[in-house]
């Protein structure tokens, strides 16, 4: 894989760069509640433009179904990629449209585009190969080199992330670099005990890697929209929270497999449950009862673990050496529910662990929750794509940046 450096080396002055970034950041309205994602790929911007080239940033955000949509636009993002380097960015309001062709075409060497939301294009995310080529060669002709650096979403087979660096010069930007040498010493030399804490909402995504953790991880601890499914397999109610019905065979197995390789698999004894979702917007208080977890109402969703759970946890991670942990143990977002992952990002800054913060929800919980991000050995902005890393998976916007 060339680096950044090599490319620099080579020099880029003049020439149009376009760095696949990940800019996919959290929002509240038009407000960016955490810019992490954003300031992960300042090193690869800077450098670009410090040596002369014409960069042209791009990534997705959410999930827009192929057209314009103005409740997913980049226009933030581009603002606050601006603030953070101090200079003006020009802004595209289309991806590979007159407006993307002109703003490239009109940035002076070492200036700064972003172009609008990729997933505005049903090509980019397309299954069919054809229809996904057809785009990148539209994005192609936007640029002259490319670099991957949006870790993020290099688990993602899509037209920016696999099929672009295929047509153009490319290497690997900076972020790409520093996750991948983080991620590889968890496959190659991890000091036990290893424990993998998992939340979150994309479930999944996220279950097929217990699949590969039942072989590498001592303790693996589930919490957030995951555990419910666990909970469902083993005979609870679990009312009406989050549920991945079709996959209960799949935790079954793994359950009955966690229990042959000695690998303790623990799930919430205790969650905080409600009739109703929380209103995010306005924080409203919610009202819940705490349960144990065999006994959530029918009418109630589980939206945070428990008191009990969480010093349960707390205990299985106060003496590991490596603690994994990727998605938030509930509705974080609201204050009500952010008491799970609240203690669980204590536990792992009080344990003496190499402890690793995987995917742009958990990486976002803990910042707007106060942590500070060095008291962590390493903050990944991908989630699903630290996930798929470490199930030893090939990712394709890694392999696509491969000689
Ligand atoms: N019990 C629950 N019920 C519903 N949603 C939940 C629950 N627990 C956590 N969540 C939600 O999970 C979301 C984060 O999940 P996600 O899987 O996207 O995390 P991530 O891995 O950090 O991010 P990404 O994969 O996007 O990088 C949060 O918005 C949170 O509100
Ligand atoms: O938030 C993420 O995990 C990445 O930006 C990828 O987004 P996606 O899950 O919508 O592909």
């Amino acid at each position: 894989m060339k680096t950044i450096d090599e490319l620099l080396a080579e020099g880029v002055a003049g020439k149009r760069v376009f760095v696949r970034a990940d800019l996919n950041v959290p929002l509240d309205g038009t407000t960016i509640t955490d810019d992490g994602r954003i300031r992960a790929v300042l090193p690869t911007v800077k450098a670009l433009a410090d040596a002369g080239a014409r960069v042209v940033v791009a990534s997705h955000l959410g999930r827009p179904k192929g057209a314009p949509d103005p409740a997913f636009t980049l226009a933030p993002a581009a603002t606050r990629l601006g603030e953070l380097l101090g200079t003006d960015v020009a802004f595209a309001t289309d991806t590979v449209g007159d407006s993307a062709r002109t703003t490239v075409d009109g940035l002076a060497d070492g200036g700064v585009a972003v172009i609008e939301n990729l997933r505005f294009n049903a090509g980019e995310t397309a299954k069919d190969d054809a229809e996904r080529g057809a785009f990148a060669d539209q994005l192609a002709a936007l640029a002259d080199v490319y670099v991957g650096d949006g870790f993020g979403a290099v688990h993602r087979k899509h037209a920016s992330v696999y099929d672009l660096p295929a047509r153009l010069p490319h290497a690997a930007g900076y972020l790409i670099a520093t996750e991948v040498g983080v991620l590889k010493k968890l496959t190659e030399d991890v000091k036990r005990p290893y424990v993998v804490v998992l939340g979150g909402a994309k479930v999944s995504d996220k279950l097929a890697v217990i699949d590969e953790l039942l072989g590498k991880a001592d303790r693996l601890l589930i919490g957030g929209g995951m555990a419910y499914t666990f909970l469902k397999a083993k005979g609870y109610e679990v009312g009406i929270s989050l549920l991945q019905e079709d996959q209960i065979p799949v935790v079954t197995e793994y359950m009955e497999r966690a229990e042959k390789n000695g690998v303790e698999l623990v799930l919430p004894v205790d969650v905080l449950a409600s009739t109703e979702f929380p209103d995010l917007k306005t924080k409203a208080p919610a009202e819940y009862t705490t349960v144990d977890a065999d006994k959530i109402p029918s009418d109630q969703e589980g939206l945070d673990v428990g008191p009990k759970t969480r010093e349960l946890y707390a205990s299985k991670i106060a003496d590991a050496r490596t603690v994994f942990w990727n998605g938030p143990l509930g509705v974080f977002e609201h204050p009500e529910y952010a008491g799970g992952t609240r203690e669980i990002a204590q536990a792992l800054v009080d344990s003496k662990a190499f402890t690793v913060v995987g995917g742009g929800d958990s990486a976002a919980a803990v910042r707007t929750l106060g942590f500070d991000e060095n008291a962590f050995g390493h903050i990944s902005t991908g989630g699903g794509a630290s996930l798929e890393y470490l199930e030893g998976k090939t990712l394709p916007g890694l392999a696509a940046l491969e000689d």
